[in-house]
């Protein structure tokens, strides 16, 4: 950073540069000089007749499950992929302008995106334009796994073994880093919305009700366990009917816990994997250190205490999991010699 900007950082003024966790479930945004400014859900509603934007972010969530024909609710990213190119420059450009609104000079910014690392070079091309197209005057691409890593303070620059699991919405991160490379790393399209999905069918299946993604996304937090605890809990919930009436079921904690099984089984093979495929030293060290759990979708109960019971290594949570990615591509804004090394080609 030179000296220019540094002092208009100390006066309160922001360079303008950006960093984006383009989730799939939420975009986060880092202003460089002022941190997270901005944490919103994904989510865009348009209107059919017009094609004009109504809502971006919260506003448009609340609209989900409850929106007439006429407004069309879209999720313009899926398993952590654009799957909607139109609506995401349109969240994106309403996202920069309302981060950078008031700015008196609006010279373009730098922006550097978190992406899962699995991204093909269309999604990749898809997710430069995209930025550019909403005002980006540089776009970097850093994969998602390394950009939680440094959220998360880990050393990644040093020669250690540095294991982080980012569990999103649509997509699981697992990579081990060490000397600024990701040195193995697998990524599954399985995460955290799986788990509401796979609440929302078991649901189906045993109460014969059909309830919402909301919904399903609350009994998550609310009884969602990753292990059998001995504290039973339970909540009312209000769905449909397969006659269409609404109906009101009570649902326990150790039935969610049947229901996430599947998921939870499939990240911690995908954790086990990318372990197997590590090398010696490296995963020595990660023994030593532990497993670095980030993304929101980690945030489900105990999860960290079932991936410490089925792999034996120490795993716990970084600082603030669901920023975690955010705060690292913020972090790297000020450091063009550490974004060339980190970025994507
Ligand atoms: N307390 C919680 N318990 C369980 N799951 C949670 C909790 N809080 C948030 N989540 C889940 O976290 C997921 C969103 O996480 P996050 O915002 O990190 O994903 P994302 O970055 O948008 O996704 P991706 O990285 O896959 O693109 C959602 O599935 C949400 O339901």
């Amino acid at each position: 950073m030179n000296i220019l900007s540094k002092i208009l950082q100390a006066l309160g003024f922001s360079s303008g540069n950006i960093g984006i966790d383009l989730g799939t479930a939420n975009t986060v945004v880092y202003l460089e000089g002022k941190g997270i400014v901005l944490q919103e859900p994904s989510i865009v509603a348009i209107d059919t007749k017009t094609g004009q934007v109504i809502a971006v972010g919260k506003e448009a969530k609340s609209m989900l499950g409850k929106a007439p024909e006429t407004i069309q609710i879209i999720r313009p990213l899926r398993d952590g992929v654009i799957t909607d190119f139109e609506a995401t420059r349109v969240m994106l450009s309403s996202i920069i302008e309302k981060v950078l609104g008031r700015r008196l000079f609006k010279p373009r910014p730098l922006i550097v995106v978190g992406v899962p690392s699995g991204v093909t070079q269309v999604e990749k091309r898809a997710v430069i334009d995209a930025a550019k197209a909403a005002g980006g005057r540089e776009v970097y691409l850093i994969p998602e796994p390394m950009a939680a890593a440094i959220g998360a303070g880990l050393p990644i620059e040093e020669p250690v073994g540095n294991m982080i699991v980012d569990i999103g919405g649509g997509t699981t991160e697992i990579a081990v880093i060490s000397l600024a490379g990701i040195v193995v790393s697998h990524s599954i399209r399985i995460a955290g919305d799986e788990m509401t999905e796979a609440i929302i069918q078991y649901i189906k299946r045993k109460h014969h009700v059909l309830i919402g993604e909301q919904t399903a996304e609350k009994i998550k937090i609310e009884l969602g366990n990753a292990i059998r605890d001995d504290e039973e809990t339970s909540m009312e919930i209000k769905g449909r009917d397969v006659t269409g009436l609404p109906k009101i079921v009570r649902v326990t904690s150790s039935e969610i816990t049947d229901a996430l099984e599947d998921t939870i089984s499939s990240i911690i093979n995908a954790i086990r994997s990318t372990l197997e495929r590590t090398p010696p030293e490296l995963a020595s060290d990660i023994v030593e250190r532990g497993i670095t759990l980030a993304g929101g979708g980690s945030l489900l109960k105990n999860l960290d205490v079932r991936i410490n019971r089925e792999t034996g290594i120490e795993t716990r949570y970084c600082e603030d999991p669901i920023t975690a990615v955010a705060r690292g591509v913020g972090k790297v804004l000020d450091n063009m010699e550490l974004i060339r090394k980190v970025s994507m080609e």
